[in-house]
């Protein structure tokens, strides 16, 4: 058995370590890495609960992943298709350009993204299946389970699917919480029971569509197939009158890994996006602020409102209509005029009757391009295929451009294999990209050259009598002359009525995003400030939003820090303490990690000190709170709260603010250092009690 470490520490680019092991399965490579990043499995898993416990509330109907499962959703349906798209771009089609380049691994194109989800009241297993895909990965996300491991049992072409399974076809893999595997879409293969607990996991069917074309033309360069190979191989031995060999090679990777930079990103992308997108609702007003309650989504600001659903039928415009119809799908040579003016355009012949446009103001042309653009917003694609017969040559030679970058990323592909092998003696042995045995390089370069033969002569070589067929028309989108309009406004309202209610229920989702994050900060700040659970504190999540007023912000931070807390107290303790317990700085986010004290740790240096102070002195609020002048002649900087309570330093204070906390810090460290006379002067090291019995 051979492990393979896949370091995915470097966000898309893996390393490849080749470990020779003891003996086991030597038709299995594995690839090990450490963890899927368990807090990325934690919050699809709760995405996916939310999801679940949505469509429970609202009884909603949703597709499930796979005619097989009843459990799961489709990931790609809440939003996570840009993702998905990056996991299979920059890792999936890493490993499967090298291992699974037969079936297009070198350029899986799309994917289909899901969840399932096992346990007892659950989907409880998964049948005996192939997947439709080229490229499998799945991952398992959690949660804690007993049973549900996943059965192997050999590769087959569509022709062989149901052919028999033999013994070294037979492959059990457990599933552990976050570790992966890759397979082909053609490995046949499920899962047995969940006997305990749930199971869920993340299953990313991944596509080529230079494959899947090739495939229409030519099936018989499907060497992964077992049975295929089987017969090949027999068919060669009796030209040959040699014995058969049955040559074992990769059919999966397992992957356990560390795509530490692709959850971290995952996790701080989403939560910027929707508090930018939360922002914005706020600025189109359509969310009031996240104080209020439930609000419903209040589309009435948008700019097609009601009005819309009146469709004004005027007959010389539906002649008109028709005409312009009939002469573009005869293609009438009339056409070839760009400028050719088809008909007036309705909106302004309907403002105009209301008497709304302008004297002499020029009305609106409709030329061949709106029209167009007009037939093909209501008649769907079909409608184009009559009106632009270029479309598919634009088409054409986009799919060679696309087909020119596979070939190009197939060669690159083959030269890393190269490169890999040429690296490592013991690669080749039991090894083969293409399932078959690689030990022989002529042989692989031989299939390699095949693969894209098969890829730049496909039209050429026996393929013509084939023609591709891709779904023209899409249900739903022709346009139908009786009755269609009264139907597409009930759709219309339909539509509505479903954009109200994802509206809703995105705000929602949003505004406690945005709580969540506000409430962190709170906490984060309480936690700073060293201020308990159940204690009043001077903030609230409102003041962390808005503009920032230093002014406010000082005030109210003296009164969170200083209220029990005065410049006497402060005096005592040293820089180190200071710098805890002062804490302005801990609040730049950026700096929060270093700066962390833990607060039973501010408490106990609190308590700490104030014992201190009870020792030395008896001095009362007021002796903190009132300070006389400094030798400059300035008020002595006041830390404490005590202007809240006292009037006399309110007029004091206003001359602090101006003071900037730099000049305050300055001048407390100069008051330490004032000699024992100058500071009995300031009454700063009196205790109080002597000061009263002196008066
Ligand atoms: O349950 C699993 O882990 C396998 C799921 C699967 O094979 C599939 O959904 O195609
Ligand atoms: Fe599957």
């Amino acid at each position: 058995m051979y492990l393979i470490d896949v370091n995915a520490n470097q966000y898309g680019h893996l390393e490849f370590k080749y470990k020779k092991k003891e003996q086991a399965h030597k038709e299995y490579r594995k690839y090990i890495i450490s963890n899927y990043q368990p807090r990325f499995c934690e919050m699809l898993i709760s995405e996916v609960e939310n999801f679940e416990k949505w469509i429970r509330e609202t009884d909603f109907e949703i597709v499930r992943p796979n005619s097989m499962n009843n459990y799961g959703a489709v990931l790609d349906d809440f939003g996570m298709e840009g993702t998905l798209d990056t996991l299979m771009k920059d890792f999936v089609r890493h490993i499967s350009k090298v291992y699974f380049a037969d079936v297009g691994g070198f350029d899986l194109d799309s994917h289909h993204g899901f969840v399932v989800e096992y346990g007892v009241d659950r989907d409880v297993d998964l049948g005996f299946h192939t997947d439709d895909s080229e490229v499998t990965l799945n991952v398992c996300l959690g949660k804690q389970f007993t049973g549900g491991d996943l059965f192997f049992r050999g590769m087959r072409c569509e022709d062989h699917v149901n052919g028999q399974i033999y013994p070294e076809e037979v492959f059990d893999f457990s599933h552990t919480v976050g570790r992966a595997i890759v397979h082909r879409g053609r490995h046949r293969h499920g899962a047995s029971a969940t006997t305990s607990g749930h199971r869920i996991n993340l299953i990313l069917w991944c596509r080529s569509s230079v494959y899947r074309e090739l495939k229409e033309h030519k099936n018989d360069f499907l060497e992964f197939c077992g049975e295929c190979k089987r017969e090949n191989e027999r068919k060669a031995c009796a030209l040959h009158g040699c014995k058969p060999a049955w040559k074992k090679g990769i059919t999966l990777v397992i992957i356990s890994g560390k795509i530490v930079e692709f959850a971290k990103r995952y996790e701080h992308n989403k939560k910027r996006e929707d508090l930018q997108r939360y922002e914005e609702l706020k600025l189109k007003k359509l969310v009031e602020d996240e104080f209020s309650g439930p609000e419903e989504y209040d589309d009435s600001s948008s700019e097609d409102d009601e009005e819309d659903d009146v469709i004004k039928f005027d007959p010389k415009h539906e002649v008109q209509f028709v005409d312009a119809l009939l002469k573009i799908r005869n293609n009438d040579p009339v056409l070839k005029n760009k400028e050719v003016e088809l008909f007036d355009d309705v909106a302004s012949d309907d403002v105009a009757e209301e008497g709304k446009v302008k004297r002499g103001e020029k009305k609106k042309k409709v030329y061949l391009k709106d029209v167009n653009a007009n037939l093909l917003l209501e008649n769907g694609a079909d409608f184009a295929d009559v009106a632009d017969d270029d479309d598919d040559v634009e088409k054409d030679q986009s799919f060679y451009a696309k087909m020119e970058a596979g070939r190009k990323e197939f060669l690159d592909a083959v030269m890393w294999l190269e490169k890999d092998e040429g690296s490592n003696g013991n690669v080749n042995d039991g090894f083969d990209g293409f399932d078959i045995d690689v030990s022989d390089d002529d042989e692989i370069m031989w299939r390699q050259e095949d693969f894209e033969r098969e890829i730049n002569f496909r039209h050429q070589e026996g393929g013509e009598d084939r023609v591709m067929v891709h779904p023209r028309k899409i249900e739903g989108s022709v346009r139908k002359v009786e009755s269609a309009r009264q139907r597409q406004r009930e759709s219309k309202k339909e539509r509505e009525a479903e954009r109200k209610i994802e509206m809703t229920e995105e705000i929602k989702r949003l505004k406690n995003v945005k709580k969540e994050e506000m409430n962190e900060k709170l906490k984060k700040f309480r936690e700073i400030a060293g201020i308990g659970e159940g204690e009043d504190c001077v903030l609230d999540v409102r003041d962390l939003e808005g503009d920032f007023d230093p002014e406010e912000y000082d005030r109210k931070m003296k009164k969170a820090f200083d209220d029990k807390f005065y410049t006497k107290d402060i005096l005592v303790v040293d820089d180190k303490e200071l710098n805890q317990l002062i804490p302005l700085k801990k609040l730049a986010t950026y700096r929060e990690d270093e700066f962390h004290v833990p607060y039973n740790k501010i408490k106990e240096t609190k308590q700490r000190i104030r014992s201190q102070l009870k020792g030395e002195s008896s001095s009362g609020p007021d002796n903190g709170g009132k300070r006389s002048k400094n030798d400059a002649g300035k008020p002595v900087k006041q830390v404490g709260g005590a202007e809240t309570e006292n009037p006399e330093s309110e007029t004091q204070n206003e001359g602090e603010k101006k003071q900037s906390r730099k000049q305050r810090r300055k001048e407390r460290l100069q008051e330490l250092k004032l000699a024992p006379t100058r500071r009995m002067a300031y009454n700063l090291d009196v205790p109080k009690k002597k000061k009263k019995n002196k008066a």
